[in-house]
């Protein structure tokens, strides 16, 4: 189970367990997405955190095949949602996971252990994910970077040459797969993911505490009242709180891409790098290289904007969202009936923040951003943190690489076949000297 920052989805996996681990390729057969908000959403009312389980765990007892359930190990991983509630309360933290684990402890399967994931295991393991997927790894191809977008953190993991990891270990994660070596580049940022960077940006804008913002990722004719104590609730802006604001301020929508782009550009700290080269804030981040595969938050705003296809020029693209941001708000409801208001209001800021973080943090160029695919699913299964983690926990990937044999397997059947037929009429032929004699001896006159 995924326990995000804005939701919590159980992914079931699938893989043949009577052959040898390194032949049988493992698949999603299904995802279950909770109710309600992120168990972290639960902190004033943990047990609900673990009642809200209930319904996607009792769809996997209708997906795993019953004399199974025993030996199927379910595991739980949190994300940056947790990591901020435990920052902020870690008694409320803890009374979180007491309540997720008595809920999941109820169930038949071989519950392994809820706990909070490290921002590395969630960009290695995302990494991995998508190479997996991709078949990379077993046969030792040039891998693919990951970029996961969530709530609360962002990460970013990849392989470049000349990064031996030493100028910051905590930036580096070793494995051995299937027989070759990788040194994987991975950080994640945490307070970086969409939801917790729009609340920096909006603290940065309201810093004075005014009665009205107005804010340019909004579309214009957006207005909307909300609340200074509920924008500033979160460890990733809580210090900037300004001490004299009202109760509420009018959140005003004006709809202008390149002053929002200031905007998102003001939540990146630039100035100071004590390594060879850095991202943002100080962060060591070696040359970008090779492909990349972008999901989670990354797909679905740039699937909804229809931005998916980076052979059209970043010019091209930074144009059209341009556009999308000066349409009127009314205008943008009508067209899309079915959107979830809150996401809808939020995907010309979603763009930007992607475009920019991209491009001014990550130092994506208009010729390297055609190197990143927005993908959300890899074979049926999808992008995501899970299936690495997954795949670790239960030995999935061997660290050498599996003999190879000489023949297929239908091969190897056929060929012994024959040798055992040649060998049954060797034994036949050999047994001849017993073989009766005819009665009938030719007459010698
Ligand atoms: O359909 C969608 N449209 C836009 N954003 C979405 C959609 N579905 C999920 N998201 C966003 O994707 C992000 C997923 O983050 P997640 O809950 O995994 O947080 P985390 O990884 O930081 O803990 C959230 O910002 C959520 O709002
Ligand atoms: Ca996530």
């Amino acid at each position: 189970m995924d326990a995000g920052s804005s939701h919590t989805a159980l992914y079931i996996y699938e893989w043949p367990a009577e052959k040898d681990n390194n032949t049988g390729r493992v698949e999603q057969t299904h995802l279950c997405k909770v109710k309600g908000p992120g168990i972290s959403s639960y902190a004033s009312a943990p047990v609900k955190a673990g009642e809200s389980l209930r319904l996607c765990m009792e769809e996997a007892k209708q997906w795993v095949p019953g004399k199974r359930h025993h030996q199927t190990p379910l595991y739980l991983g949190a994300t940056a949602g947790m990591r901020l509630l435990n920052m902020a309360n870690s008694s409320a933290s803890d009374k979180v996971f007491q309540a997720v684990e008595g809920a999941l402890q109820k169930f038949p399967f071989s519950y392994q252990g809820a706990k909070i994931i490290s921002g590395q295991d969630e960009g290695a393991f995302g990494w991995i994910t998508v190479n997996y997927l991709d078949e990379r790894l077993k046969q030792g191809l040039e891998t693919r970077g990951a970029l996961d977008l969530g709530g609360a953190s962002t990460q970013i993991s990849f392989v470049s040459d000349n990064y031996d990891g030493s100028e910051s270990p905590s930036n580096s994660v070793t494995f051995r797969l299937y027989g070759n070596d990788y040194n994987l580049y991975t950080h994640s940022f945490l307070c970086y993911g969409k939801d917790q960077s729009l609340r920096m940006m909006q603290a940065h804008q309201s810093q004075a505490g005014p009665a009205t913002v107005l804010d340019p990722c909004f579309h214009p004719g957006y207005t909307a009242t909300k609340n200074y104590s509920v924008l500033y609730d979160s460890p990733c802006v809580s210090d900037r709180k300004p001490k004299d604001a009202p109760d509420t301020f009018t959140h005003i929508g004006i709809g202008d891409f390149l002053q929002c782009q200031a905007a998102v550009k003001s939540v990146f700290n630039f100035t100071s790098c004590k390594y060879s080269r850095c991202s943002f804030n100080g962060v060591l981040q070696p040359l970008l290289q090779g492909p990349y595969g972008a999901f989670s938050a990354y797909y679905f705003v740039m699937n909804f904007l229809n931005l998916t296809d980076t052979s059209v020029p970043l010019e091209d693209v930074k144009e059209k969202l341009k556009r999308y941001c000066a349409t009127n708000w009314d205008q943008i409801m009508q067209q899309h009936p079915e959107v979830k208001l809150k996401y809808l209001a939020e995907y010309c800021f979603s763009g930007t923040y992607i475009l920019t973080l991209l491009t001014e943090g990550y130092n994506f160029t208009s010729e390297s951003y055609s190197d990143i695919k927005f993908i959300k699913k890899i074979k049926g299964s999808d992008a995501g943190w899970t299936l690495g983690y997954m795949l670790n926990l239960t030995n999935m990937i061997p660290a050498e690489a599996p003999d190879t044999p000489l023949l297929p397997h239908p091969g190897y059947v056929s060929v012994v076949s024959v040798i055992a037929v040649l060998l049954f009429i060797l034994f036949i032929v050999s047994l001849r000297p017993l073989w009766p004699r005819c009665s009938k001896q030719p007459q010698i006159v």
